[in-house]
């Protein structure tokens, strides 16, 4: 699946956990493989939704490419760039928003980007020029428990695309909304996203989700976790009106079926 050394490159990654041992062998650990060989590569100015059952190991993947962890084999690169072992190679957007209570909207969303070693003036004109595009215009200075659900993962998301890293890597990154505004935020996000050069992979549990905002969907299988289904998706202004008329509805049915087998069957 590679299609050249730019953009994300993820190259048979494999990964385990070590499991205690039991009540009657203590210290008889087990290793049980979470990730079997995952290759994925994402063009730079794509994104690649990753669907998955919950447990197979997406967020590990994630906190693979984030540097977080490390696994037993295999590779991953940016731009031709190890990501293995070293924290901070992707803006990555974890699965809670983890905005910090003692800074305002505007100063949780530079965080990231001055972490990274942009100074404060410098992030603060970069997320001032974006607020009205993330519907943050009033709530500059709120703190985040002023802030509504919706407007929390706005303050994160826009948090994580400031970050200068040349690959966005999001976890579940509208998880825990209601259905109205997340919705609501999927269609933003697409506008987001689409006119975003970057790299792209997100993780989601919503089917309709990854339809919608990715250029290409891969299925999971329960763990330990491979490549059962790849689904190639049209632009995004195509993506857009399946949406808005209901026709992704074909899509969604190919894309459940990898779901529900788990197996490279499920493919239609
Ligand atoms: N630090 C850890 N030590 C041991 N096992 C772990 C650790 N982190 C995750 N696991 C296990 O690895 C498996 C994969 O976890 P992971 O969080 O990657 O799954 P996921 O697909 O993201 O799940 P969900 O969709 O529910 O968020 C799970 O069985 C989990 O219990």
């Amino acid at each position: 699946m590679t299609e050249g050394a730019g953009g994300l490159v993820v190259e048979r990654i494999t990964h385990a956990y070590r499991e205690p041992g039991s009540r009657r062998s203590p210290r008889r650990e087990r290793l049980r493989t979470v990730l079997n060989g995952v290759s994925l590569s994402v063009a730079p100015g794509t994104l690649t939704a990753i669907l998955g059952p919950s447990g197979c190991g997406k967020s590990t993947l994630l906190r693979i490419l984030a540097g977080l962890e490390q696994p037993a084999s295999g590779t991953a690169t940016v731009d031709g760039e190890s990501l293995i072992g070293r924290p901070g190679g992707v803006a990555y957007h974890p699965q809670q928003d983890a905005l910090l209570p003692w800074l305002s909207a505007l100063d949780n969303a530079t965080l990231g980007a001055e972490t990274c070693g942009e100074d404060r003036a410098g992030a603060r004109e970069r997320a001032r020029a974006l607020l009205g595009r993330f519907g943050l215009d009033d709530v500059e200075r709120a703190w985040p428990d002023e802030l509504s659900g919706g407007m929390r993962q706005r303050v994160a998301l826009l948090r994580s695309t400031l970050m200068p890293q040349s690959c966005l890597v999001l976890d579940e990154p509208l998880g825990a909304l209601d259905a109205l505004t997340r919705r609501q935020l999927q269609f933003w996000l697409l506008d987001i996203t689409a006119s975003d050069r970057r790299p792209t992979l997100l993780v989601t549990h919503d089917i309709e989700e990854a339809l919608l905002l990715a250029d290409r969907v891969l299925v999971l299988s329960p763990s330990p976790a491979e490549i059962v289904h790849v689904e190639d998706r049209p632009g995004p202004a195509a993506r857009r009106r399946e949406r808005e008329d209901g026709a992704d509805h074909v899509a969604a049915r190919r894309v459940l079926a990898a779901l529900e087998t788990g197996t490279r069957e499920g493919r239609a």
